[in-house]
């Protein structure tokens, strides 16, 4: 099958304030992290109808993830950033996600460090794939 389109919703600089660190002094504090997130999905239908029901909303993916982070209060980035990607493709419907995740006070000599992450959605099982061929052909 060709694709003719690809689309993204996304999210640039969410601030969330959250429990994030491997060491002592870290877990008696909160820190501020800085999140890019950009969600692979088909647009095709809100842009139809201008409707927000149908549309990926980022308002409700920026909750989340606020409210992830701060329930999480995870040692690493590698932990949260696999962590919110498995949530975001669980609820949402995208094909691909890809995430970063930034301490902007961490490293005093930086800017800012941190991690990047793309995740995908499983495929659908080859079983349903051959029971959908199977009834097209039954209906031919
Ligand atoms: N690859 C990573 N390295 C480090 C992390 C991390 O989450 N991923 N975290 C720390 C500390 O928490 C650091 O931010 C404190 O300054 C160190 N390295």
């Amino acid at each position: 099958m060709f694709h003719t389109q690809s689309d993204v919703v996304f999210v640039k600089g969410l601030k969330v304030e959250a429990v994030i660190g491997v060491y002592e002094w870290e877990r008696a504090i909160t820190q501020p992290l800085l999140i890019d997130i950009a969600m692979e999905t088909d647009i095709s239908r809100a842009a139809v109808s201008d409707d927000v029901n149908d549309a990926l909303n980022y308002k409700e993916v920026c909750d989340d993830v606020s409210a992830w982070c701060q329930a999480i209060k995870a040692q690493l980035l590698e932990h949260l950033a696999g962590q919110i990607a498995d949530k975001l493709l669980e609820k949402y419907s995208c094909d691909k996600i890809s995430l970063s995740i930034a301490k902007p006070t961490a490293i005093q000599q930086a800017d800012a460090v941190g991690v990047q992450i793309t995740r995908y959605a499983k495929a659908a099982s080859s079983v349903s794939t051959n029971q959908a061929n199977t009834s097209l052909s039954d209906d031919a």
